[in-house]
């Protein structure tokens, strides 16, 4: 190419890039339909005609470009995309457009080809039956019922069974059931907080079953005791050998049975928060427990938390975002790792909710906070509770607008893009690339159901 050429060409790249500066579409479309490859052309300044009709809020222009499939990821010197450039100029119609409503952005999300998950701890083996929280008669008489189910809780963990299995040498832990009999003295104690769970579900009514008046037969209650009484002692009260009360949560809540984890994710993050909020958030007075255990009243008639309906009357769940954020290329994903995980492990970015914020947002502001990689559209996925002590893991999938790494090192020390086959390797097929979270954790799930869907 001769330097006439050269100049003659980036003189119709200038005239273009004015065009777009100055909003003028018509312009623009002409250029576009003379010379389709003026699209992600930059001029002396480095930016192209999406960042310049974003910078001066041309909504019409981008919409144009856009659709002429520009690229909307490229960058200025300064590292910013046109959506950066958008918004710190207040143009936020043009950042939610070139943010949120982008086509191929969506193309990577699986959309409603999405399949309903069902994650550990999400089993609801009981019916809750809440209606009978406040029938202070039926949950007495259901309390000294002999097909009554009791599971006994010490320093926030269940008592168990742990049995080792022959073939595998992998243990089965299994919670320990009591009757009333078994537990009637410790019901008495006034350290011991209970908690109605709820009934068994049933198809069919079995044997075990007892008859109410009428005689409908009901299934089985099951409640949670909290004590604080010589775990020594308790064992005692339990037919079984090698009781125990695991000690490390994040790694003995996750060996149960599908069936169990839902219990025990219920019973647990209840009386975490009793064992949090033993006293009225509100006046600092002592609190009584009601409705099954549902609920902490103040004991201070003159309490504002008695007026009214108050949240901190009532088990707090704490939402956490846990996202799966893909490169804009579809072909990569960002995973971090926390200076206390194992060495070799990365995971999901996750993060709280904050008061006054959507999900899409918190994963947008906490990928930013730890990677400072920018996130257009969100997608939620599943979810799944995490009795450590009591959030709601929201998982997401993400896309990236913006590709630079830079951690926050207060919270995580590394965070990569890893190609989509190393993940589903290390993941599926056992190859020891990189470590990942458990396989009971929705981070696993989050990967394993989206690295999938968009292959
Ligand atoms: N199930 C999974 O797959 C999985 C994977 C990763 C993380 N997690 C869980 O997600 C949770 C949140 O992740 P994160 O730690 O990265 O969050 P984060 O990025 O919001 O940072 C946590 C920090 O935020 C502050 N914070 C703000 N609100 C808080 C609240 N309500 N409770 C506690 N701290 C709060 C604290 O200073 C805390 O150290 C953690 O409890 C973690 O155990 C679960
Ligand atoms: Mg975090
Ligand atoms: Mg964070
Ligand atoms: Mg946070
Ligand atoms: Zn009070």
């Amino acid at each position: 190419m001769t330097s006439l050429h050269l100049s003659a060409k980036q003189e119709m790249v200038e005239r273009f890039l004015d065009a777009a500066a100055r909003g003028d579409l018509t312009q623009v479309s002409t250029l576009l339909s003379n010379a389709a490859s003026l699209i992600n052309e930059t001029g002396y300044s480095g930016w192209t005609a999406l960042m310049l009709a974003a910078r001066n809020g041309h909504y019409h222009v981008v919409e144009a470009l856009l659709s002429h499939g520009c690229d909307k990821f490229s960058v200025n010197s300064s590292s910013h995309t046109a959506f950066d450039i958008a918004k710190f100029w207040g143009h936020r119609h043009i950042s939610d457009l070139l943010g949120r409503t982008d086509n191929s952005c969506q193309r990577v999300l699986p959309g409603f080809d999405l399949n309903q998950h069902e994650n550990y701890f999400n089993r609801e083996t009981l019916d809750r039956l809440a209606v009978k929280r406040t029938d202070k008669v039926w949950l007495e008489a259901k309390q000294s019922n002999p097909d009554t189910v009791y599971l006994l809780f010490s320093n926030l963990s269940p008592m168990v069974n742990s049995s080792q299995e022959d073939d595998n040498a992998r243990v089965e832990t299994k919670l320990c059931r009591f009757r009333y009999e078994a537990v009637k003295e410790l019901l008495q104690k006034p350290a011991t907080v209970l908690i109605f769970l709820g009934v068994e579900k049933r198809k069919k009514p079995s044997s075990s079953s007892s008859k109410t008046e009428e005689g409908v037969q009901e299934p089985p209650a099951w409640f949670a005791i909290s004590t604080n009484e010589d775990p020594a002692a308790l064992f005692k009260l339990c037919r079984e050998k090698n009781c125990s009360f695991p000690k490390l949560p994040n790694r003995d809540l996750l060996k149960f049975s599908e069936e169990e984890a839902g219990v025990v994710a219920q019973a647990r993050s209840t009386l975490a928060w009793h064992d949090r909020y033993s006293f009225c958030p509100t006046c600092g007075s002592s609190t009584k427990l009601e409705e099954g255990g549902y609920k902490r009243s103040c004991l201070n008639s003159d309490c504002r938390s008695l007026k009214g309906v108050h949240s901190t009357c009532y088990p707090q769940v704490c939402p956490v975002v846990i996202m799966l954020v893909i490169h804009p290329d579809g072909n990569q994903c960002l995973l971090g790792r926390k200076k206390i995980f194992p060495a070799g492990m990365f995971s999901c970015l996750a993060g709280f909710i904050e008061p006054g914020e959507a999900i899409e947002e918190a994963v947008r502001r906490e990928v930013e906070e730890e990677s400072s990689v920018k996130v257009g559209p969100v997608q939620y996925v599943s979810c799944q509770p995490w009795p450590m002590p009591s959030n709601l893991m929201i998982g997401c999938m993400a896309v990236a607008i913006s590709t630079d790494i830079k951690v926050d090192e207060n919270e995580i020390e590394e965070a990569r893009w890893f190609p989509r086959q190393q993940v589903i390797d290390s993941l599926c097929r056992g190859a020891t690339v990189f470590l990942n979270p458990s396989r009971m954790a929705d981070a696993q799930q989050t990967i394993k159901d989206n690295l999938y869907v968009s292959v």
